[in-house]
């Protein structure tokens, strides 16, 4: 599957749509790239890939499958790194056990995912797979900070051609509900470590007798680190629940809750476990003892409790009764029943709250009806962000999509920084006592008094990371000068300590006039006040608000993050190009299985590809490259000039077609340029043949279209079946080869 020479770019193997798009994108980025010496090599990062490499000792020697996340981890470390980097599925348990099962009938002899290990193999075998859970392959490869922002091209072209938004009017009942107290926000506390407190650290939990468990030892803080701690009190957050709930009845509008589990692994999975157990308290109450008894973890979501009590009458009619008091459920597919709550990866924050926001503050219930609906986002850290977003549409009206200027942004995330509630330092607290982080001289840093459910979290972000952020937030304000705003609440303990090595950075650079410190609420009032008014923004944020930003402010202005820019300048001069801002969109599998259609956009693809041949041209002092990048630029501009991008619906054009459309238009312009005469000499043919062929290639692509279609498996389909649907034009194949 793998190769390991040393090839000058590395392109992503990965799940879903994204990967479905390579079946027919990557024949084509190799074909070009031959032509110019560029060798294009692949490293597989799929979630049925990463499962398979964690137990090579139960696969025969042909299924075994190296580590490559491992490997690519390595490389990102290295000036050498040219890594094309596709989104990949941050599996939920329902997720990895889903495809653990595929695997299995596949014939693959892997164990499955014990949910209560007891015996020393199910112990192992659960920890190999908690390895793999969540957000388990970002936070290996960005080696550096981000950088995502829409190319100047794909911005005129939302202006030139806006995307549908709801509106917004001022009696929206639409709203954001969060807690008043008890939550990560109200018990955040930070420190920078100072060269007297640098080493191992260990988190300790000390209960109320005296006795020490060790949590987690050989924490490493180096000086400089900024170390924070915080806790959410389960009681705090089941009584907020229950009002929430409550509230959203007497509103008349649906109940949604809006978290981040994949990569909050640990924390937001029993955040939502709690969410669970609140719509359904009169049942828990009722049938704890049969709930636990049928092995019903709340955390897993109402679907998997469904399937287990879906035996049990008197459970089931409990269940129905308390469906008929609750409020409208925000349902995730009103044709299939398929609930807020039914799957804790289901409804991912930074997707859902913009596709709430620009649909007009609507959701649909489960009889598909639109309406109004309570966001629930319990912890306040930033949920500030979409409670001013939603007031400033309510007073504004939705944004104008035709005049709109843009936010970037400028993200810290380098070196795991700021991966809340991700970590191996996140616990639920075992009893009522104390969390405390004990450095290695001894000293305690920080120290919260829990009681037993309590959700505790520690994370970090180091000071080259946090150096590196602000000088790139200074170039991108310099190459651009854009209004700049480091989105950090100097009221909150973590922004805290990160504004003290801010201001005098900015300082030093004799740029601090260039810049504002505003708190998330007020830099949304403010941001969204500059793009109404048709300037820009850059936005320079944290790895939370990085994330969230960079689907809300582009699922406004552009209609999807899939456009975006995204590079990672890795601190140690290697690029990560990462191919949009958004996820991998499971309903778009579905379709293509369905109706054989796939609306994928490749643009982060493309995007991404220009970006990785002229750091090539640059790195490698390759200027074949540095052509063939210029030429893919010249080729996404045709894309979007010609609107070329893929349609949502069957029967008309989809993601093969503007494949086509790139190839087309790369080779013409490899044709066209006087750059490099062998390359336009090696093009001009391919050129020829490409436009002497559209129309057989655009029917032999229509043709395809319509019944189902078999690629033989979802997380792991076959190779053979996923390139016969993918590549169905014998004419455009017999040019790219
Ligand atoms: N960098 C990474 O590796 C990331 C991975 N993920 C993973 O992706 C999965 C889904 O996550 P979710 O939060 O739903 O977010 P997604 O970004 O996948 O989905 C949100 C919606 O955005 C639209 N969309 C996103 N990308 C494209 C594209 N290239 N072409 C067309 N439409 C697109 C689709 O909406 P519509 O069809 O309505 O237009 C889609 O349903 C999860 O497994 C998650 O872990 C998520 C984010 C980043
Ligand atoms: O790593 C993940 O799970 C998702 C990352 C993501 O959403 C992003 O980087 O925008
Ligand atoms: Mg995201």
């Amino acid at each position: 599957m793998t190769e390991n020479s040393n090839p000058d770019i590395l392109y992503t193997i990965v799940d879903e749509a994204p990967e479905l798009a390579s079946a027919s994108f990557l024949p084509i980025i190799r074909k070009f790239a031959a032509a110019a010496d560029v060798s294009v090599g692949t490293k597989d990062i799929s979630l049925a890939g990463r499962i398979l490499s964690a137990f090579p000792e139960n696969l025969s020697p042909e299924q075994r499958q190296t580590d490559d996340l491992a490997e690519l981890g390595e490389l990102v470390k290295t000036p050498d790194a040219n890594v094309i980097k596709l989104p990949n599925i941050s599996a939920s348990v329902p997720q990895l056990v889903a495809a653990i099962e595929e695997l299995q009938a596949q014939g693959y002899d892997i164990p499955s995912y014990p949910e209560e290990p007891t015996t020393d193999a199910e112990k192992d075998a659960r920890a190999r797979y908690d390895g793999l859970k969540g957000s388990a392959v970002n936070p290996v490869l960005r080696e550096g900070n981000s950088d995502r922002r829409a190319a100047r091209a794909v911005k005129n072209y939302a202006q030139n051609n806006p995307h549908s938004m709801g509106a917004w009017t001022g009696d929206s009942k639409t709203k954001v509900s969060s807690m008043a107290e008890g939550d990560f926000y109200a018990n955040e506390k930070a420190a920078t470590i100072t060269a007297a407190q640098a080493g191992d650290a260990k988190i300790e939990f000390v209960g109320t007798d005296g006795a020490v468990t060790v949590l987690k030892d050989g924490w490493s803080l180096e000086a400089g680190t900024v170390a924070d701690a915080t806790f959410m009190s389960a009681a705090a957050l089941s009584s907020f629940l229950a009002e929430a709930i409550a509230d959203t009845k007497a509103d008349g509008t649906m109940f949604s809750l809006h978290l981040k589990a994949t990569m909050m692994k640990v924390s937001d999975p029993i955040i939502f476990g709690h969410a669970v157990k609140a719509w359904l308290a009169p049942v828990f109450d009722k049938f704890g003892a049969e709930l636990e008894a049928l092995g019903v973890n709340t955390n897993s979501g109402m679907g998997d409790l469904l399937d287990r009590v879906a035996g049990n009458a008197d459970i089931m009619a409990a269940i129905e009764a308390v469906t008929a008091e609750r409020p409208a459920m925000y349902m995730v597919d009103s044709d299939k029943g398929i609930t807020n709550l039914h799957v804790p990866s289901d409804v991912i924050i930074d997707a859902s709250m913009p596709a709430v926001i620009r649909a007009g503050g609507k959701g649909w219930d489960a009889a598909g009806n639109k309406g109004d609906t309570n966001c629930v986002i319990p912890d306040r850290c930033y949920a500030t962000i979409y409670d001013e977003t939603i007031n400033f549409f309510k007073a504004n009206g939705a944004l104008d999509v035709t005049t709109a200027g843009s936010v970037a942004n400028v993200g810290l995330m380098a070196q795991k920084a700021e991966e809340y509630g991700s970590h191996p330092t996140t616990f639920e607290a075992p009893a009522a006592g104390t969390i405390r982080v004990v450095l290695a001289n001894g000293e305690t840093l920080h120290a919260h008094s829990v009681e037993a459910g309590d959700i505790w979290r520690a994370c970090t972000a180091k000071q080259a990371p946090i150096e590196n952020w602000i000088e790139l937030a200074l170039d991108r304000q310099r190459l651009t000068g854009s209004e700049a705003i480091f989105w950090l609440d100097e009221n909150r303990a973590h922004d805290a300590e990160l504004i003290k090595y801010v201001k005098p950075a900015l300082e030093a650079a004799g740029k601090a006039d260039l810049f504002q410190i505003m708190a998330p609420r007020e830099a949304t009032a403010q941001s969204l006040k500059t793009i109404t008014a048709g300037k820009d923004s850059i936005a320079i944020t944290g790895n939370v608000l990085r994330d969230y930003l960079t689907d809300l402010f582009p699922i406004l202005e552009l209609g999807t993050s899939a456009k975006m820019l995204s590079i990672v300048k890795l601190m140690q001069g290697g690029g990560l190009f990462e191919t949009g801002a958004g996820g991998s969109a499971p309903k778009h599998v579905q379709q293509l299985v369905e109706q054989n259609h796939l609306r994928w956009d490749s643009m982060g693809e493309f995007c991404a590809l220009g970006e990785s041949l002229k750091f090539l041209a640059d790195s490698k002092d390759n200027a074949k490259a540095g052509v063939l990048g210029a030429a893919a630029e010249v080729a996404t501009q045709g894309i979007l000039d010609n609107n070329k991008s893929p349609s949502r619906k069957v029967g008309e054009p989809d993601n093969r077609d503007s494949h086509y459309w790139f190839a087309r238009y790369w080779a013409e312009a490899l044709a066209a340029q006087g750059d490099d005469a062998d390359l336009a000499a090696e093009f001009a043919p391919i050129a020829k043949a490409l436009a002497d062929g559209e129309e057989a290639i655009l029917a032999e692509l229509a043709t395809a279209q319509g019944p189902a279609a078999d690629i033989g498996g979802y997380f792991h389909p076959s190779a053979e079946l996923k390139a016969k649907v993918m590549r169905p034009s014998g004419t455009l194949n017999a040019i790219i080869g």
